[in-house]
């Protein structure tokens, strides 16, 4: 009997693969490590689970195509190092999933792309239909031209934004070592692991420590995406991608690696962060028929229950829903601007296309980016 209910329910994982495991100490990419990891996640597939893989890797594997002596330091090397690699990086994964009949997807994305709002949109959109095609995209930062000032560098950050994108379950970081022990196990031999901690736990901070000569952010960059990810209610395990089966291992629950519990229910907390995530916009007029599906049904907003349009607003933007006396309803994230929405209010969405001249969302909200108030 298992007690991690939380990991054996999930349904939509984010597996993130660190350089540590994947590049051979430094010899290049670990084709029996990538064929492994993939067989693993057609296994997860098979059980009806949903996979995105967010793999590191290019620079290390750019490195050994270019035959470069070490990691260079320059930014413009280092860009050059991903560009070469992330090829040599993708072909290795689509020859992999292949194997089982499974197609992949290339996905390289910037900061911006999971923090400007109307960028944030349209990734989730390609992710989210990517998934219902039954596509495992294969994400990196798109390194080559990411500048210093913007760049995540560790693609534990990035796997956490990809988590809440995606409203994932689950959060598997995958790396060389068992998990989050107390201390540094490279520097503490004797430190023991820890199996499972509430993930905003304070006391872990000072466990994790900086990363090794390949990977980037450590146990340092793990405990801090784990705290992203949990922000929209996602479970997250660090485990050794090493240990035989620990993909199937850790989604049936077994007590390996290290749980990070988020102790909150999934759709609670996403809600939570969406109202908490940014300032509005402006706003937008519900019939009453509108208000008493939005409140009842928890449906999507369609443009045909809006009323009128108050301010200036993006697609992405947060706005708020009022009933006709001006009392807020809910609040969430356009997929209209506020010149598109004027256009479009009070019309069914199979007018959209014809109006705007483009086919674009059916809701004006969707309901997973909506928060009643
Ligand atoms: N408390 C800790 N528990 C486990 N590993 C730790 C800890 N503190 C620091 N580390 C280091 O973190 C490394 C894994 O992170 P990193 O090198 O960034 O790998 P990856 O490329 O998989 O992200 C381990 O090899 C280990 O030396
Ligand atoms: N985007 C980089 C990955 C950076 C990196 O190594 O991150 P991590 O595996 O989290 O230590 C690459 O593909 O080389």
């Amino acid at each position: 009997m298992t007690e991690r209910t939380e990991i054996t329910a999930s349904r939509r994982w984010v597996v993130k693969v660190g350089s540590a495991l994947l590049t051979d100490d430094g010899r290049g990419l670990d084709d029996v490590v990538i064929n492994d990891l993939v067989s693993q996640l057609a296994r997860l597939r098979d059980q009806g689970c949903e996979v995105v893989l967010v793999s590191s890797g290019a620079v290390a594997a750019g490195i050994v195509r270019l035959g470069m002596a070490s990691r260079p330091h320059l930014l413009h090397d280092l860009q050059a190092a991903a560009a070469v690699g992330q090829s040599v990086l993708v072909q290795s994964y689509e020859n992999a999933f292949k194997q089982h009949g499974i197609i992949s997807a290339q996905v390289l994305l910037g900061h911006d792309d999971v923090i400007a709002r109307d960028r944030y949109l349209n990734a989730r959109g390609t992710l989210n239909t990517l998934l219902a095609l039954g596509v495992v995209p294969v994400i990196n930062e798109n390194d080559t031209v990411v500048t210093d000032e913007i760049r995540f560098g560790d693609n534990d950050t990035l796997g956490a934004l990809v988590a809440n994108l995606i409203d994932a379950d689950a959060l598997l970081l995958l790396t060389d070592q068992q998990g989050l022990y107390e201390a540094d196990p490279r520097k503490n031999p004797d430190a023991a692991l820890v199996e499972s901690a509430d993930v905003h736990a304070p006391e872990l901070d000072a466990m994790a420590g900086e990363g090794g000569k390949l990977g980037r952010g450590g146990m340092v960059t793990k405990l801090r995406a784990a705290r992203l990810a949990a922000r929209s209610g996602t479970e997250t395990v660090i485990a050794s991608g090493r240990e035989e089966h620990v993909v199937a291992r850790v989604a049936a629950g077994d007590n390996i690696g290290t749980w990070l519990r988020t102790g909150k229910l999934p759709q609670n907390a996403r809600k939570q962060w969406l109202a908490s995530m940014i300032k509005i916009q402006g706003s937008v007029e519900l019939d009453a028929g509108a208000v008493r599906v939005l409140r009842e049904s928890g449906r999507s907003l369609l443009p045909v229950g809006v009323c009128s349009v108050q301010g200036r607003f993006a697609r992405g933007d947060m706005v708020s829903c009022r009933d006709v006396d001006g009392r807020e309803v809910a609040r969430g994230l356009v997929n209209y601007s506020a010149d598109e929405t004027r256009r479009i209010l009070g019309l069914a969405s199979t007018e959209i296309e014809s109006i705007l001249g483009y086919a674009g969302d059916e809701e004006l909200i969707h309901r997973d980016n909506l928060v009643l108030v």
